[in-house]
Parts: C-alpha cells; structure tokens; sequence
C-alpha cells in the first residue's frame, strides 16, 4: 500500500487542487506530484490526463502556470502531474546542469552508472504512478490520456508510442521530436543510455519509434509555437516526415508568434483538453 503526504490542498472551479509526497519504489526516493480533482469526483469516477512537464520543471509548473485547472472542471477530468526527475539522492554531477539529472529524467529507464539504479522516469509514468493514481483517487482505470511540454512533451509520445493501448490519446507542446538529433536530446541520451550504445536509442526517440511503429491507430497530435527560439533543435519536421512515411496520422498546429514559454502553454491548453475530453468523456 502506497502512503501519499498531502503538501498542499486547494479549491478552485468547484474541485481541489492537491499536492502530494510518496516513496517511490521505482525511483528509490520521496515523490511529489500534482493532481487536481473536479468537483464530479464528489459522486462518481471520472478520466485522468497525465501531464509532463519539460527541462527545469516539477510537479508545480502546469498547475501554476497553464490554467489548466478551468478546462479539466469543465469536461470533469482529473490532471495528474508528475516531478520531472528524481529528487534527493546526491548522484555525482546531477546538479551540475539545468538540462541532465534533477528536474531533467528524460521520461527514459537509464542504463548507464550512476542512473540506472533510479532514473528510471519511464516506468515511473507508465506503471508505478499509474498504479498509485488508481488505487488512490476516483479515476476510470483505462481511461487516461497523456500530453506534456517539451521533454515532457517527448514523454508523452514514447510513453504512447511504446505503449499502444494504455493511453486512450496523446499531445504535446513544443516536444523533442527527435532527440538523437538535437543538443538536449544528445545529451540526455549521451548520459543516461550512453554514448557508445547508439544501439539503444531508436527505442528512446518519438521520430525513431515512429518508423518502427506497428501497433494499433494512434494519432500524434503535436502543437507549436513558430517563434520558438529551440525550434531547431526540436525538429518537429522529422517526426512528421515519420509520420507520412509510415502513415501515421499526425497534426502538426503551428502557432503564429508564440514561443516557448508556459504563456504560449496557457493560450491552448484548453484545445488540448478539449481534444482530450473527445476520446475520454464520449
Ligand atoms: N534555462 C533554459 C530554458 C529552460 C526552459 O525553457 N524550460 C522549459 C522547458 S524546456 C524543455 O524541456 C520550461 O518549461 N521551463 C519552466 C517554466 O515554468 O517556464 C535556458 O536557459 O535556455
């Protein structure tokens, strides 16, 4: 049995807005994540959205920043976000960056030491969190949906794309499209599954798994802002290549002028919910 800690416990558009602590089996540490209950949770189970932050980020940036609170009470759906890396374990060099260790996991299982042993994001997501939100809250098990930003935003199209029948749908900020390919992506591939087994990392990029996809339908729906200055390491274009090759359905929305930022987040998270809403409440 899981314990959950309440850190935090606040109303807003009739549900409440939670934080809570665990100790994760997965990841050997103290967990927090954030999770905001509509007030239809009152009387009956409803669906669950998973969101992953990117770079730099915890558990709090989505529900401070996004508003996305205002969306998941209007089609009565519970959000879920997770830390973006383990927490409190001292490794040699994870703090030495804003961009590899704390607050950078990847959403990956690293094989390479010192890692291995906790980074283990991926099946954080897709099991072990999964497992305490059902067990724990008024949720629909099965019908759950994934979306993030950024390297988040990559999280949700490997944890989809990995896993063709646990998510009900997926969408993504401004992912890492292909991280093989870019600065961040290199680098996080690089340390956590290692620079020498190349061999490894189709199984860990969004644009690899694409091509190599064979399971059920599944559309990628992926939104971007066109004045996002990582534009070019993101490469939303090869993923989408990808796509056409193996006839996938992906929606590229570009946005007109937005950046990077969580302002840009906050203008469309509600068409993300809404997109959402359409697989999970129907
Ligand atoms: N410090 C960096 C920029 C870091 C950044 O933009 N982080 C994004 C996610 S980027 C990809 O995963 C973010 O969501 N930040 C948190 C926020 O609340 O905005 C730099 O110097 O370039």
């Amino acid at each position: 049995m899981t314990i959950l800690t309440k850190i935090s416990s606040n109303k807003m558009f009739g549900g409440v807005q939670n934080v809570f602590a665990h100790d994760s089996k997965e990841l050997g540490c103290s967990m927090k994540f954030a999770i905001f209950i509509p007030q239809e949770c009152g009387y009956s189970k409803v669906p669950v959205i998973y969101w992953l932050s990117g770079l730099e980020c915890n558990e709090t940036n989505c529900i401070q920043k996004s508003g996305i609170q205002r969306y998941a009470a209007e089609y009565g759906i519970v959000i879920v976000c997770p830390d973006t890396s383990p927490r409190g374990l001292n490794l040699p060099g994870e703090k030495d960056s804003w961009d590899f260790g704390e607050g950078a996991g990847f959403y990956v299982d690293a094989t390479e030491t010192p890692w291995n042993k906790n980074y283990r994001m991926y099946s954080y997501v897709t099991s072990e969190l999964i497992d305490v939100i059902n067990a724990n809250f008024p949720v629909i098990p099965g019908k759950q949906s994934i979306m993030g930003h950024s390297m988040g935003g990559h999280g949700a199209l490997i944890c989809a794309l990995k896993n063709p029948n646990l998510y009900r749908s997926v969408s993504a900020f401004a992912p890492i499209c292909n991280p093989s390919q870019g600065a961040w992506g290199k680098k996080a591939l690089e340390g956590y599954l290692g620079a020498e087994n190349k061999g490894l990392w189709p199984q860990w990029d969004a644009t690899e798994l694409v091509k190599s996809y064979s399971g059920p339908p599944i559309e990628l729906f992926i939104d971007q802002g066109a004045a996002d200055p990582f534009l070019t390491q993101l490469l939303p274009e090869n993923l989408i290549d990808a796509c056409k090759d193996t006839q996938i359905p992906a929606i590229l929305q570009m946005r007109e002028g937005y950046d990077h930022s969580y302002y840009y987040i906050a203008t469309f998270i509600g068409k993300h919910v809404a997109y959402h809403a359409e697989y999970l409440c129907n």
